[in-house]
């Protein structure tokens, strides 16, 4: 049982009761880090993010017992517009490199101490072209929300998502674009390496694809424009808010893959935070209209979760120190 699993209605979604952050906790937190052998604030956001994990763990000192990752892999009739330079069976070749272990996000989950599993979402079933009608139906939207909600282990101290799906650029750039608004050039980018001509088209069929479907709202616009990996991901981020464990969501798609949960209400996205700035340009625009700030910017652009994973290093630093650094009366040293 998950909290999707009796979901028969998307409206239902903005309906959901889920925990908050535990305000005692990161104010006990907040005077450990005043504590310890430093300057008052020279850990920076290091000190920010012990503070967010002790809110969500419900305890002043937080830890990491287990960090789940999780890519989820979808395919996308918008390719058919020919807004994709990688053909489309890429994703379920890719979905075999990661099951093998030969793609990035399998090393970086290595380094950063995350157990990874890949959920593949009907490959042989793309979506609609988004241009054409909707991408999904009710019932294959709600689905994959389902599947992403049951991928998440209750055990969890930490998610890290990601995703890998030919052609999702462009669905990313409609979804922000239906979210925020704004002319659809602003929100396209080169995605796995699309040309200037490229991107004009991605813009063009963005474009018409927002208008078509500008009356969906919330999870309705997931419906109309996104693709399964995005309600997966949005499945797995209220799944993971149930239990109250904190995600670290990647890049542009990724992002944009929850600007739907944002549109319902912007506080069902307080558990998240971005791992990385992308390099794709409506990324910087999204993060700051959702009021994000990313942990990492190392001019990546890959998806699989590949900067969500490296953030985790950063957390789980950020925890070392909160936890175990000597504080000034422990160490006997002047100033505290
Ligand atoms: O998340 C990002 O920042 C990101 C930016 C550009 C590309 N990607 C990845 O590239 C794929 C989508 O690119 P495209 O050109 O096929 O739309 C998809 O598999 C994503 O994981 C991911
Ligand atoms: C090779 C390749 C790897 C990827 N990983 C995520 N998106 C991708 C797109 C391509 C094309």
């Amino acid at each position: 049982m998950t909290i999707l699993s009796d979901l028969t209605s998307l409206d239902d979604i903005a309906k959901l009761v889920l925990p908050e952050t535990d305000q005692a906790s990161a104010a006990a937190a907040s005077e450990r880090q005043n504590s310890l052998t430093k300057p008052p604030g020279s850990l920076g956001r290091l000190e920010e993010l012990a503070m967010f994990m002790a809110g969500w763990q419900r305890s002043e000192m937080p830890v990491i017992k287990k960090a789940q990752a999780l890519v989820f892999a979808g395919n996308h009739g918008i390719c058919a517009q020919g807004v994709n330079p990688f053909p489309q069976e890429v994703t379920v070749q890719m979905v075999a490199n990661f099951k093998a272990g030969g793609a990035a996000i399998n090393q970086l989950c290595r380094a950063n101490g995350a157990d990874l599993s890949v959920v593949a979402l009907d490959l042989d079933q793309p979506t609609q072209d988004f241009t054409q009608g909707p991408a999904m139906t009710e019932a294959e939207t709600i689905k994959a929300l389902q599947s992403g909600a049951a991928a998440v282990d209750p055990d969890a101290s930490v998610l890290i998502l990601g995703e890998m799906g030919i052609g999702n650029s462009t669905v990313a750039a409609a979804l922000a674009c239906a979210t925020f608004g704004g002319g659809a050039a602003q929100w396209v980018g080169r995605g796995t390496g699309s040309d200037s001509d490229g991107q004009a088209l991605k813009a063009r069929v963005v474009e018409t694809g927002v208008t078509l479907h500008s009356a969906a709202r919330g999870m309705a616009m997931l419906a109309a424009l996104g693709g399964r990996e995005q309600a997966a991901i949005c499945g797995a981020v209220l799944a993971a808010r149930a239990h109250s464990i904190p995600v670290i969501l990647d890049g542009y798609i990724c992002t944009a893959a929850v600007a739907p949960l944002y549109d319902t209400a912007p506080a069902l996205l307080d558990h998240c935070l971005v791992g990385h700035a992308s390099a794709e340009p409506g990324h910087k625009l999204m993060v700051d209209a959702m009021q994000k700030a990313p942990i990492l910017s190392m001019n990546m652009a890959l998806g699989e979760g590949s900067g969500a994973a490296l953030a985790l290093g950063v957390l789980r630093a950020a925890l070392e120190c909160h936890n175990g650094m000597a504080t000034f009366a422990q160490a006997g040293v002047s100033g505290g």
